[in-house]
């Protein structure tokens, strides 16, 4: 049982140690929020919200997602006692989308819930696979010896598999190059909504490649255009930003828009979400892998515990803290060795917040009690 006594929004402001560029935006530095949560008998829970500055990925920004989280998630949980984190989505069905405010709350009470069981985050979702392989995104760079070099230092570091994001025009010759370097490596491009179906003809030249699957080629709303596409293609597609619901899973399912679906917790509004979708995957053969949102090490260690369940077939976006972060937030860091990160049997998220950290890159602190 946990009473919800308080919820403290932590702002931090994180600078990247490398800009990661992609078709839409330059990501340079992150401004989010830790959630935490805590009950009656003191002991707190730990959530990250990964919205980014400005909507370009989701409709969801740094301030939506705190403002939704003050005026309308915590007034419904504030004094609430709760038995089991499933219970959050029921409480706050009547808030419409706002998935990574609810999923920054959510996170943070299933964090809290796994403490008081003593058990593993991972455990209490019920994952399994505590070894998970990771692989690298890699962000549009000024020039191709840039690439090539961040790529070869991917490999050489054990990364499972290297995604590279692309742009219209910044595409065709760049995977010429790379694949004329590394011919064998297990190689995809993310476009973050890049292209339409005008660039059909384009797009029909990644299958020389040989890539395991190009991330979003076109708009998030265009389930019936991918469709199209994935008819066109042998490379198969994933999608990452269409997919935010059950719904638009079983949509993009029904339709044959994809052979493969890219999950993270934000977009989908936390864990119950993210299981119902992997659940729903499994059931029609569509493998499922962890995205990233360039998360501190909290966003991070939930992530590596969602991609414990069994349908996690593909390598994650979620590798090593120090990739991102001079210092990340946690302790231990996140940490790589072949490609793997072996998540900590530590109740909860498993990793220590590392507070002279937290409170270096805090810029403020709001406690709502
Ligand atoms: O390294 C990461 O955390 C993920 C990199 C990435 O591709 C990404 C980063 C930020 C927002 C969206 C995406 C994406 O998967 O589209
Ligand atoms: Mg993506």
């Amino acid at each position: 049982m946990m009473t919800l006594k308080r919820l403290i929004l932590h702002e931090l402001k994180m600078p990247l140690r490398f800009p990661f560029q992609n078709s839409k935006e330059t990501v340079r530095e992150k401004r989010f929020h830790i959630i935490e949560l805590m009950d009656q008998d003191g002991v707190s829970g730990f959530g990250e919200t990964v919205a980014f500055e400005s909507p370009w990925y989701t409709e969801e920004t740094t301030d939506t997602v705190a403002m939704t989280i003050e005026k309308h998630i915590w007034p419904v949980l504030r004094h609430t006692t709760i038995k089991h984190p499933s219970e959050f989505q029921t409480k706050t069905a009547h808030i419409k989308r706002h998935h990574m405010a609810k999923a920054g709350v959510e996170g943070a009470l299933w964090d809290l819930y796994a403490k008081k069981k003593g058990r593993p985050l991972y455990q209490a979702i019920g994952g399994t696979n505590r070894h998970i392989e990771v692989g690298v995104a890699i962000g549009i760079q000024k020039d191709m010896p840039t690439l090539l070099t961040k790529i070869n230092q991917a490999i050489a570091e054990g990364y499972k598999r290297v995604k590279l994001k692309v742009s219209k025009g910044n595409d065709i010759e760049v995977l010429e190059t790379v694949r004329e370097a590394f011919p064998a490596i297990d190689l995809m491009v993310d476009a973050n909504g890049a292209y339409n179906l005008q660039d059909l003809k384009h797009l029909k030249q990644i299958d020389q490649f040989k890539l395991m699957m190009i991330e979003q080629p076109l708009a998030s709303d265009d389930f019936v255009e991918h469709a199209r596409l994935q008819e066109e293609l042998h490379t198969p597609i994933c999608l990452d930003e269409s997919i935010h619901t059950l719904a638009d899973a079983q949509t993009a399912i029904a339709l044959e828009s994809c052979r493969i679906i890219s999950m993270k917790l934000g977009k989908v509004g936390g864990f119950t979400n993210a299981i119902e979708i992997h659940n729903e995957c499994a059931k029609h053969n569509i493998p499922v892998w962890c995205g990233g949102m360039l998360e501190a090490g909290v966003g991070r260690a939930q992530s590596l515990a969602l991609a414990t369940l069994p349908n996690f077939q593909l390598p994650a976006d979620t590798g090593a803290s120090q990739r991102y972060w001079k210092q990340d937030i946690i302790q231990p860091e996140v940490e790589v060795e072949n490609g793997v990160v072996e998540l900590p049997q530590l109740p909860g998220i498993g990793y220590e917040i590392d507070l002279e950290a937290l409170l270096h890159y805090r810029s403020y602190e709001k406690s709502l009690g």
